[in-house]
């Protein structure tokens, strides 16, 4: 595997996997979402097969095409290109692994194990802890919850800065900035990654009035309150999808499961508040694409 051969670092897009509107994988508009990320959204990191590109909806098979779709667009576009590999199958994600490294990409991301899983919690923190004599390649760590404590105590071991912490809760980027993340990966960024980078921009200059404006500009009008965010994650793909096609034109499709109920109701929410961030060339949401959480 051609491991990073810089530490990943800024903004990740969290790739939504195109579909056509029966539910097959889109691949001839990749290209167009490759140049799309760099050149409207300036974003150069992608994480592929991940929740938001529905990785575990899709077969095996599928799950290549994708990897090896992505990989060849974002040739000499890209800096670099996770894919996930996690699966409940121990064999898949081997499998998923090799076949990475083979196409070339240029890290994998692996989630833990979520169907039989442990009674208590198990902290980023404690995963950490000696970890490179486990896992040798490893990398660093994408930290999709809202325990600060936790990733506090992540920053706390990585004193010696050898591991990419990536924050993964988009509304709390700016937190996880605080806290010492070095980049995030995230599914707005894929629709905000500009704006997003305004906001790396304005806190890399220490101007904390202004990141903050932007964090609460960016996420809390368009993204439905989670009262639990890990449990329920409920801002869905099916309205990220409908959100990244309003924004981008490219076709996103249907989500490959209907996990989210389409209701008029929340649409109708949903165009209001988008219309309210003015930087969103938004044309107005038609149908009822957009979900609410089930
Ligand atoms: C639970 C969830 O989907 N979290 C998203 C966030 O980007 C999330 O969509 C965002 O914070 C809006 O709620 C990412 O952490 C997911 C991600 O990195 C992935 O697609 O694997």
């Amino acid at each position: 595997m051609a491991f990073p051969k810089k530490k990943l670092r800024g903004l990740v897009a969290a790739t939504l996997t195109p579909m056509t509107e029966n539910g097959e994988i889109n691949f001839p508009v990749i290209g167009q979402y490759v140049d799309y990320l760099v050149k409207e959204q300036g974003v150069k990191n992608i994480f592929v097969n991940g929740t938001t590109g529905e990785g575990l909806s899709l077969s095996v098979s599928e799950r290549r095409q994708v990897a090896a779709e992505w990989v060849t667009q974002g040739r000499n576009k890209l800096d670099q290109v996770v894919i996930h590999v996690g699966a409940l199958s121990l064999k898949e994600s081997q499998e998923l692994a090799q076949h990475a490294a083979e196409i070339g990409a240029d890290g994998i991301a692996v989630i833990a194990p979520f169907f039989f899983k442990s009674q208590s919690k198990v902290r980023a923190e404690e995963l950490l802890g000696g970890i490179q004599e486990k896992i040798p390649t490893f990398q660093g760590l994408k930290f999709s919850d809202t325990d600060l404590l936790d990733f506090g105590q992540c920053v706390d071991q990585n004193h010696q800065r050898q591991f990419a912490l990536l924050f993964g809760v988009d509304e709390q980027l700016l937190s996880g900035l605080i806290m010492g993340a070095t980049g995030a990966v995230g599914s707005t960024y894929n629709y905000l990654g500009k704006k997003t980078n305004q906001m790396l921009e304005a806190f890399e200059q220490k101007d904390f009035t202004s990141a903050l404006n932007y964090q609460v500009t960016l996420s809390y009008p368009h993204l439905p309150a989670q009262s639990s965010y890990t449990e329920k994650p409920c801002f869905g793909v099916s309205q990220t999808k409908a959100i990244m096609t309003l924004v981008s034109g490219i076709p996103m499709g249907p989500p490959r499961l209907p996990l989210q109920k389409a209701t008029q109701e929340f649409t109708a929410k949903a165009e209001a508040k988008l219309k309210s961030l003015d930087f969103l060339p938004f044309p107005g949401i038609k149908g009822g694409n957009l979900g609410a959480c089930s």
